[in-house]
């Protein structure tokens, strides 16, 4: 039996369904999304990314393979160079200093996914830890897509949340998440339906934990 991407997706469609077209998500593609729940996202991604770096490199030590270590680099370069370069110009942007940045704490959404997926990829392997990464990696490249299509998603200056949206549907983005679908593809056409059953609780916990993200930000819970 070979297994793929789409069939993860699938087994926690409901789930995936609720993150991808959630309420913070329409409200950025419409423009009508509250400034100061986006920048309480703004500030909190800042420090999810730091953490989501931090498990790219861990997927890069669990590597065994040159191809492996080739690939956690790019999910790295993306999240480092690509993603945090953006939050860095946008929080100028949106008046939030470094400063405020370095001394911010985090919201209790922020430390439990990325937590969560630090703990998955320390006891597991190196597929467990990339299940865990892929709703954050692959879930934005689709939400991105979903956005650009939906009829009241307004583009250009009118929208103050257009370079988000365009940032996620660049050709970077939509290449690194595509690659990672590629590797996943590759890793679950071996493994025996017990151990994809598994791989299916991690990745519906990963999508779970993104929709408390938008919860967290709608709200502007800490
Ligand atoms: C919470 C969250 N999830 C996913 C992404 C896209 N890498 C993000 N920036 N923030």
């Amino acid at each position: 039996m070979s297994f793929t991407f789409n069939e993860l997706r699938h087994s926690c469609k409901d789930n995936w369904r609720v993150y991808l077209h959630h309420d913070f998500v329409r409200r950025l593609g419409d423009g009508t999304l509250a400034p100061e729940a986006f920048r309480h996202y703004l500030k909190q991604d800042y420090l999810f990314l730091i953490q989501f770096g931090r498990a790219f490199a861990l997927a890069a030590y669990k590597s065994p393979t040159l191809a492996d270590l080739r690939h956690a680099k790019a999910g790295l370069d993306a999240i480092i160079d690509l993603e945090l370069g953006l939050h860095i110009d946008y929080c100028t942007q949106w008046n939030i200093s470094e400063q405020e940045l370095n001394e911010l704490p985090e919201a209790r959404a922020t430390l439990a996914y990325t937590r969560y997926v630090l703990d998955t990829g320390n006891r597991g392997d190196l597929l467990d830890l990339h299940v865990a990464l892929a709703p954050c990696l692959v879930g934005y490249a689709e939400l991105a897509r979903w956005l650009t299509e939906q009829p009241g998603t307004v583009r250009g200056e009118s929208n103050p949340y257009e370079a988000w949206i365009a940032m996620y549907e660049s050709a970077e983005f939509q290449a690194a998440a595509r690659a990672e679908i590629a590797w996943l593809n590759e890793r679950l056409a071996d493994v025996p339906p017990s151990r994809f059953k598994q791989l299916c609780r991690i990745f519906d916990d990963a999508t779970r934990l993104e929709i408390d993200f938008w919860d967290m930000g709608l709200e502007q819970r800490m």
